[in-house]
């Protein structure tokens, strides 16, 4: 294999925009980068581990492992590179991680490495015939709901929806986690083949996003791992809940494609009952937030909502970003906890570019 070096760029994303739990997914400006080189004649990496070296900068730079066995990236493009029988990384291989996204934060940083994963594989193994919406299944045999890695493939403001499957492909997508990416075996090669996923398994739409509307994340220094905030939800919900709903999300695609935005409509769409109340056991402070911040007290707003399964609060404005965030930060300091915030944008899905 000749000489090759290469970009991924993926982005963060915002899940649920409040109504859409497991469904709606927004691609924002901040961007997971994967600097790849493979350089078979070089002779300085080849004892690495399955031939790859990790170097790693920026958020989770102390807590995330460079072993390629164990980190999520590298796990992730093995699982790709196997199910085409390729048991490791091309010789030389270095992967240089850039990464600014928060991790357990609700901006999707584990589906954002996910799906640069997925694009790592597919590229150092030369797997040119796949194509978007079949990394879009491998990713799903990873991370199961669709909305944050939809968005972070994708881009944009994005719905997302699993095809029913057959009761045998039913079997494989319910495969348990540790098969697919199974634990390090200290270099030990198994030879087992993961299983391979099935065809069509999730699916996207896109939708319009005004101009206007930014996204302002405040983002509290304190982690919720996804796997906890989804224990907090309930196995049923009340009618009524689930209507109240359902009565937003048929608004919300809409609301915010719309230019001018209607600030009063936005507000209404982007309310939940089914994951958000669930979740102020784990966010203090959560309801008061987001109750408090409404259209009528604050110039610019549009709407707030938890960002994902939090803890980060995401606050949809045309105008007065700094002011709105402001307000936030000051209801979690009642709570004693500090926050740092930002103004995103939707971005554009994940990229390759060849340098060499
Ligand atoms: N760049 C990365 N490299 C390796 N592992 C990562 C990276 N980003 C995230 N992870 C893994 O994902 C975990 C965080 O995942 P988790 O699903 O809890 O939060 P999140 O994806 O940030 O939030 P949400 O899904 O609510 O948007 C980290 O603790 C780490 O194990
Ligand atoms: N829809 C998911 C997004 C977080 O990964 C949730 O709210 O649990």
């Amino acid at each position: 294999m000749a000489s090759q070096s290469f970009v991924i760029r993926s982005p963060c994303s915002s899940a649920n925009i409040g109504p859409g739990f497991d469904v709606i997914g927004l691609a924002l400006s901040m961007f997971l980068e994967l600097h790849v080189t493979v350089d078979p004649p070089a002779s300085s990496t080849e004892n690495y581990p399955l031939n790859c070296k990790i170097t790693y900068e920026g958020e989770g730079e102390d807590e995330i492992s460079l072993d390629p066995e164990v980190n999520l990236i590298t796990r992730v493009a093995l699982y790709v590179l196997r199910c085409h029988d390729q048991r490791a990384f091309p010789k030389n291989t270095h992967v240089h991680v850039k990464n600014p996204i928060p991790l357990g934060r609700g901006l999707g940083s584990s589906g954002t490495a996910v799906v640069a994963g997925v694009m790592l594989g597919k590229e150092v193994g030369g797997l040119h015939h796949l194509t978007m919406e079949r990394l879009f299944d491998f990713i799903l045999m990873i991370e199961r709901h669709p909305d944050n890695v939809g968005a972070s493939l994708f881009g944009g403001f994005v719905g997302t929806y699993l095809k029913p499957l057959t009761p045998e492909d039913t079997a494989r997508v319910e495969i348990p986690l540790s098969e697919v990416l199974p634990a390090p075996q200290g270099g030990v090669d198994t030879g087992d083949r993961p299983p391979e996923p099935p065809v069509g398994i999730g699916h996207h739409i896109k939708f319009p996003w005004a101009g206007e509307i930014k996204a302002v994340a405040i983002i509290p220094e304190f982690e919720v791992p996804t796997a906890k905030a989804r224990q907090v939800l309930p196995a049923e919900y009340p009618r009524n809940d689930v209507t109240f709903n359902l009565q937003r999300i048929a608004l919300l695609p809409v609301a915010l494609g719309q230019s001018p935005p209607d600030p009063e409509l936005i507000y209404l769409a982007m309310q939940d009952k089914l994951h958000q109340p669930y979740r102020q056991t784990l966010i203090p402070g959560l309801t008061e937030i987001v109750e408090s911040m409404t259209t009528a007290t604050q110039p610019g707003l549009l709407g707030v909502c938890l960002s994902g399964a939090g803890p980060t609060i995401l606050a949809l404005a045309t105008s007065n970003f700094e002011e709105i965030a402001s307000r936030i930060i000051k209801k979690f300091e009642e709570n004693k906890i500090t926050c740092s915030w930002k103004v995103l944008e939707p971005a554009e899905g994940t990229t390759v570019v060849r340098t060499k």
